[in-house]
């Protein structure tokens, strides 16, 4: 069994996986004043009581980099190896040159790993969490780029914050295509909004590179996927595959 974390910037989501399968999931929320060993309390205590055998490695991916050396500690804790935290010149198989990575996201670049792992490529992911991502692989295996779109949730929020008359409102399935009150108008219009640029730049990403696999991830992808009018892939653990897979690839 090896343990997966993928740090974000809402959740720090946590995942076993024996072989190429996710066999436990935890989103725990992100906590700045943690160090290694409060986080490595708390992951033991997330794996207790679930049967599973103790960990032989962990992997992480992280888009917040203070976090990333207290949750790499904290599985250390458990599996006493190092982590293999996942970095520009971390080998994954895929190919970042035609993008400046000074500042990629690595969950990014873990995501199309994963994608091109399950179904080859060319492949879109969406990633729908705090932000919306796209990220884009060819049939080579080479990071082509993709977008970064203010995310579904964070939408909402920016507007609760900015318009008098806007509430703060949670997201809930869509019933029909138009709000009918200012509640479901704002939660109608993020989703929507979502399943809109999702549809037509998939559209536009075949018309460039022809037939492309579309998949979608993160937290708000359960949401966003029933609404789409065009086949997609739904894979709530792509992160996690996507992990397990590069360290299988660096396992010393
Ligand atoms: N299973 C789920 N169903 C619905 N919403 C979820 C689920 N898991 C997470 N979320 C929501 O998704 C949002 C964050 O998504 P996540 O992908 O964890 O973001 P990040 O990677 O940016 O930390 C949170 O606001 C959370 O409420
Ligand atoms: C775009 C992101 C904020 C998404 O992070 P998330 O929504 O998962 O918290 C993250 O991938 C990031 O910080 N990227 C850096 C910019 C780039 O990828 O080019
Ligand atoms: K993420």
């Amino acid at each position: 069994m090896i343990l997966a974390a993928d740090i974000g910037n809402t959740t720090v989501a946590l995942a076993a996986l024996e072989g190429r399968k996710v066999v436990f999931t935890r989103r725990l929320p992100g906590a700045p004043a943690l160090d290694g060993g409060a986080w490595g309390a708390v992951f033991e205590k997330q794996l207790a009581g679930t049967g599973l055998p103790a960990p032989e490695g962990a992997v992480l991916s992280s888009v917040v980099p203070a976090l990333t050396g207290p949750v790499g500690e904290g599985l250390e804790r458990l599996t006493g190896r190092p982590t293999l935290v996942v970095e520009k010149d971390t080998p994954t198989g895929l190919s970042l040159e035609q993008y400046d990575v000074s500042n990629l996201g690595m969950d990014r670049v873990v995501d199309c790993v994963a994608a091109l792992t399950l179904y080859g490529g060319p492949a879109a992911v969406f990633d729908l969490g705090t932000a919306t991502t796209l990220s884009v692989a060819d049939k080579d295996g080479r990071f082509l780029g993709g977008m970064i779109l203010a995310g579904v949730s964070l939408g909402l929020e920016a507007l609760a914050a900015r318009a008098a008359q806007l509430p703060p409102v949670t997201l809930a399935p869509p019933e029909g295509v138009l709000g009918t009150d200012t509640i479901s108008c704002m939660r109608h219009g993020a989703l929507y909004g979502a399943v809109g640029a999702i549809e037509s730049v998939s559209r536009r990403l075949e018309e460039e590179l022809g037939p492309i696999t579309v998949v979608l991830t993160g937290g708000h992808s359960s949401l966003v996927a029933p609404l789409l009018q065009i086949p997609v892939r739904w894979e709530p653990d792509l992160t996690f595959l996507g992990l397990g897979a590069i360290l299988e690839r660096n396992r010393i």
